[in-house]
């Protein structure tokens, strides 16, 4: 595989488990700004719940205690028969009636077991006695319960079977000192605090108000909302421990109780918030716990963060952080390509030229760092390597020329030898064919040489040989050439001649070795001399054939002389 796709993949690789690092980091990160955020809401929520709720209650419960505490109606509840008494305190619960939010109230006496009540439409006005409360019957329990439990204060959620109500109940003790005469109060719409207080139209947010025991008294959902708790056995009561299925989430709420009211508010007019994340409805809320010292309950809010804040909010961070991803990735891919992998296909092909002998200097673009100077070795060796290789073509074609020169030449003279003599004598017949000229031959034989050698030695037969060839070689024009065509035997090649100078030059190389040169024993060399022109249209053979006959003619005459074969154009002339 190439470096290119290996770097990407590797460079994928590498920015896939960072961006799988990544968002296992977002995730956390969100899910803690999430949960810190929640933390907030909920203290919030719960602060704003509880203040909602009290608001309306505070009020109601002051004038059920001043109820409670009102001379004339605690007077008549130590003598429920004394009409007189019972008038003014009929008077006085009427004057409180206008001044509650519901209108009505109700005063229930413990000596008498009377319960006595008017609404807001004043429909028993001077019938305020209602009926009779009595310890056998069901419905009347929370009466005699209040009164054992001794509390002075009661905030009951109940349905009154005889009113066919169901409301808030605020009772209030009417005391006098240890003695418990009756309970007074009123009671609010319920409706109107589950709309108000409890089914919010926020989603994700659950509220929902607990007494000291955890009996639910508010709830969105009625079914959960346990009415009349304070009759109820621990067994039969509807607790917060129902809604939660996880028993750690039910130790924390109820811990959190605890701790709550036994610590009280941290700030005046703050309410303490204790938050976690428990289990409800098998969705995870982060809940809220807070106490109502006003009300003895406590506040429990859930919020379903999921709802609230959804980890999908954070997609534009999701998308930045992706689109950043893609442009590292195409910018690693760019500084790649540019910094590396174009270096190296440079390089690569300046090799692949090299390689297929192209030698040329090769301009490789500038590049940076080790492939910088990668590029620059390569480029210092490939010249190098064009340098010497130059160079030893020159050494092989100066070589060539020097063993062709060689071989083409006889060592022991220096003129040309068979071979030098024919390519030349080749290319002298193919010129005169084409130019339409002429050239002469003279075919030189050192006579009785066998003798020189035989009496002289083998020495003195070469020396003689050396003498011989270079006094032709010096009797010749510089373009003429002579060669040693083999023993005692001499060719010379005239380009142009013509009759006169092939005998002029013939008869004065004859007579030059004769006279020039002188043997060891003081005698003199002669040579015969045969010349012949060659004849337009004439192949070597031919011509060489002539010479030689000439040179046959010259020995068989006697030696030491010239013979010149016929010209075959002189003779076609005169015909
Ligand atoms: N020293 C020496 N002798 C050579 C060389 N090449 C050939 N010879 C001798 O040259 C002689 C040539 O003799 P021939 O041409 O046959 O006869 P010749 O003695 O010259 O007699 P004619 O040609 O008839 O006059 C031979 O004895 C060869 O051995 C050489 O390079 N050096």
């Amino acid at each position: 595989m190439n470096l290119k796709p290996r770097f990407l993949i590797l460079a994928a690789a590498i920015i896939l488990i960072a961006s799988g690092a990544s968002w296992f980091a977002f995730q956390r990160i969100a899910e803690g700004i999430i949960e810190q955020w929640g933390v907030r809401l909920v203290e919030t929520q719960v602060r704003y719940d509880s203040a909602r709720l009290l608001q309306p209650l505070i009020r109601e419960i002051a004038l059920s205690r001043q109820m409670a505490h009102s001379q004339l109606i605690r007077r008549w509840a130590k003598e429920p028969d004394n009409p007189a008494y019972m008038q003014e305190a009929i008077t006085e619960m009427e004057t409180f009636r206008r001044n509650f939010q519901d209108g009505s109230y109700f005063a229930a006496l413990r000596a008498s077991g009377a319960y006595y009540h008017n609404n807001a439409q004043n429909d028993y006005a001077g019938r305020q006695l209602r009926y009779h409360l009595s310890p056998t019957t069901p419905s009347d329990s929370w009466f005699y319960e209040i009164i054992r439990q001794g509390r002075e204060f009661h905030l009951n959620v109940n349905k009154d079977e005889f009113l066919g109500m169901t409301k808030l109940w605020i009772d209030v003790l009417i005391r006098d000192g240890d003695e418990t005469l009756g309970v007074v109060g009123t009671g609010l719409d319920l409706d109107r605090f589950i709309r108000d207080i409890v089914q919010l139209a926020q989603p994700g947010i659950t509220t929902l108000f607990v007494d000291h025991n955890g009996a639910i008294q508010l709830h969105r959902d009625l079914r959960y909302i346990d009415y009349a708790s304070i009759v109820k056995t621990d067994g039969e009561k509807i607790t917060i421990d129902r809604l939660l299925s996880d028993g750690q989430d039910r130790t924390f709420i109820r811990a959190a109780m605890r701790e709550l009211a036994g610590a009280g508010p941290e700030r005046e007019h703050d309410t303490r918030v204790i938050s976690r994340f428990v289990t409800y409805e098998g969705k995870r809320y982060l809940a809220g716990v807070a106490y109502l010292p006003e009300l003895d309950w406590y506040e429990v809010t859930m919020l379903d963060l999921d709802v609230l804040m959804p980890l999908h909010s954070f997609t534009s961070v999701l998308l930045i952080f992706a689109a950043t991803l893609v442009v590292a990735l195409l910018l690693f891919n760019y500084i790649l390509s540019r910094w590396v992998l174009n270096p190296v296909a440079n390089l690569e092909n300046a090799m692949l030229r090299v390689r297929d002998g192209d030698l040329n200097p090769l301009a490789l673009p500038p590049a940076k760092g080790e492939i910088g100077r990668l590029s620059g070795h390569f480029s210092a060796m490939a010249e190098s390597v064009r340098s010497h290789t130059q160079e030893l073509e020159h050494r092989v074609a100066a070589r060539t020329e020097e063993l062709h020169r060689l071989a083409s030449v006889d060592p022991l003279t220096g003129l040309l030898n068979r071979r030098g003599f024919t390519e030349r004598i080749n290319a002298e017949v193919k010129r005169a064919e084409r130019e339409q000229s002429r050239f002469g031959l003279i075919w030189i034989d050192i006579d009785e040489f066998k003798q020189i050698n035989d009496f002289l030695g083998h020495s003195a037969g070469d020396e003689a040989l050396r003498s011989v060839g270079s006094l032709i070689n010096a009797s010749i024009r510089p373009y003429d050439c002579a060669a040693r065509w083999g023993g005692d035997e001499f060719l010379i090649l005239l380009a142009p001649c013509d009759h006169d100078t092939l005998a002029r030059l013939g008869e004065r190389i004859r007579n030059s070795i004769e006279t020039g040169i002188q043997l060891a024993d003081e005698t003199s060399i002669t040579v015969s001399v045969g010349a012949c022109l060659a004849g337009r249209g004439d192949a070597m053979e031919r011509i060489l054939q002539r010479a030689d006959k000439a040179l046959y003619a010259a020995k068989a005459e006697g030696r030491n002389r010239l013979r010149i074969a016929d010209d075959p154009e002189a003779r076609a002339e005169p015909a």
